[in-house]
């Protein structure tokens, strides 16, 4: 594969893109490692610097920089877009961007000062910047282009209120899933909601991560008059992933003034998580408690008919309709998440693109060959935990949060032990599938299961029927 596939890549985007756009969200990245993936498909891997830049890049461009990849490559191109790693960590490492109690624990490496997450990256080069609008609302993001279904029912119908009748009911309202389920499309989806309505509604979309930026920044600064102006005056504040506060007492401060205020004058209060907020760790019992005191809702992974109607939609989107029979194939053997599926998408559009031929199954079959081939020789982990989960009665989030309970830490180490057994995952690749946990952590559940089910009679016949049950 031609080392210059980038470069090449780059300058057919500039000529096709705003220029505005090209300089803000393709220039600045470094060169892809592109490489062979067993001949018939490329997989050409980027570092992003941060998570916000990262989901936006997919969000917008993905699908663009692998058409173009694959064209000039003269076969399909995978994007991979990974996490940049950040100082102190070793050049080159990068945190894969599997979710974000990954990026929270690259977060949480970082050195004192205790809420520096940032000492690298200039302020020009902040998504905040000048480039976005001021509320930095994804126009995309809309009620209209979110697939409605019953795992989003209740979340979508609280958001739907508070969009019409913002800070009456449900105030706060507080949105947790696992990941790429859909949580900051439907917060950017109330905001754009808000602003049809009322164009001069102040409405700022923030994802956690920047909200601990401009405290750090005005904290150096000494404008703490300006933040809280800032953040006061809103109508509407709508903050992504905030377990990324965890352990920074300052933002957790400063978050609970601006919380306050805001509650106060009636303005709406949206936060995401990936977790509800009693299972938020290192996060402040006066916060989690203000946060539960509202609506607190949950997004679920979607079921079988809702995959289907969200990838022909997706798919009708990109003017290449996929006919029902396809869809249904792939969101059988696609189930994580709606991410997984657009990936899914994104790479039977570019082989029918590239192959020029129509889609239908055996075309989806091979697009997806890499994926369908790990699926058919493994029992997914995701499918471990839900399983698990039921059988010990506890909630599927439990199995990535950080709580500690043994009612929950007990079901979690079974889990892990399974997902070693019977998948061909790593213990890395397994700890990052349960909330982005050490390997070392994985190690000792293996360990401690195995051994104990040697003595324990009880803890073997319950193993023994959720083996057959996966198996099943
Ligand atoms: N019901 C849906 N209909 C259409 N698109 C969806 C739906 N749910 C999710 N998506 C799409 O899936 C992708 C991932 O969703 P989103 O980024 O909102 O997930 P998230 O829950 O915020 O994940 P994370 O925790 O990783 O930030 C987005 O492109 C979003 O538009």
């Amino acid at each position: 594969m031609s080392a210059d596939l980038w470069q090449r890549g780059c300058e057919r985007l500039a000529a096709e893109l705003p220029e505005q756009q090209f300089n803000t969200w393709i220039r600045p990245l470094p060169a892809a490692d592109v490489t062979d993936e067993g001949g018939d498909m490329a997989v050409a891997s980027v570092q992003v610097p941060n998570r916000f830049k990262l989901d936006w890049i997919r969000n917008q461009y993905a699908g663009r920089i692998e058409a173009v990849l694959s064209e000039l490559a003269g076969k399909p191109v995978r994007l991979d877009l990974t996490l940049a790693a950040r100082e102190p960590q070793a050049a080159g490492t990068a945190v894969r961007a599997a979710g974000p109690r990954a990026f929270a624990q690259a977060l949480r490496q970082t050195p004192a000062p205790n809420e520096a997450p940032h000492p690298t990256r200039p302020a020009s080069e902040s998504p905040t910047s000048a480039h976005l609008p001021r509320h930095r609302l994804n126009p995309a993001l809309t009620f209209d282009t979110l697939v409605p279904g019953r795992a989003n029912q209740m979340a979508r119908t609280a958001a739907l209120h508070v969009a019409g009748a913002p800070g009456q009911m449900y105030n706060p309202l507080f949105i947790y899933g696992g990941v790429g389920l859909g949580k900051t499309h439907l917060v950017h989806a109330v905001g754009n909601a808000l602003l049809a309505d009322r164009a001069d509604a102040r409405v700022l979309y923030l994802h956690a991560e920047q909200f601990i930026t401009d405290v750090v920044k005005n904290y150096q600064r000494k404008t703490f008059d300006e933040l809280k102006a800032k953040y006061h005056s809103l109508d509407l504040l709508l903050i992504d992933d905030v377990q990324f506060f965890a352990g920074k007492e300052r933002t957790q401060e400063e978050f609970f003034n601006a919380f306050e205020a805001l509650l106060a004058k009636r303005a709406h209060i949206i936060m995401t998580s990936d977790t509800y907020p009693k299972g938020l760790v290192d996060i402040d019992e006066r916060l989690t408690s203000r946060f539960d005191a509202g609506l607190t809702v949950a997004i679920e992974p979607p079921e079988l008919e809702m995959r289907v109607a969200i990838l022909m939609r997706k798919a009708d989107l990109e003017g290449t309709p996929m006919p029902e029979d396809v869809a249904f194939f792939v969101a059988k053997n696609v189930r994580a998440n709606v991410r997984e599926l657009e990936g899914a998408l994104r790479k039977i559009l570019a082989y029918s693109r590239f192959s020029q031929k129509d889609i239908n199954i055996q075309l989806a079959r091979e697009a997806l060959k890499d994926l369908l081939s790990i699926q058919n020789r493994q029992i997914g982990v995701e499918n471990i935990q839900k399983t698990v989960a039921d059988f010990y009665k506890i909630k599927v989030a439990d199995m990535y949060s950080k709580k500690r309970p043994a009612s929950i830490a007990r079901p979690r180490q079974i889990a892990m032990y399974i997902a070693k057994e019977m998948t061909q995952k790593s213990l890395p690749e397994i700890g990052e599938l349960f909330g982005g946990r050490d390997h070392t952590t994985v190690l000792h559940a293996v360990r401690k299961i195995a051994a104990e089910r040697q003595k324990n009679t009880e803890l073997n016949q319950q193993l023994h029927v959720l083996e057959q049950t996966l198996k099943g």
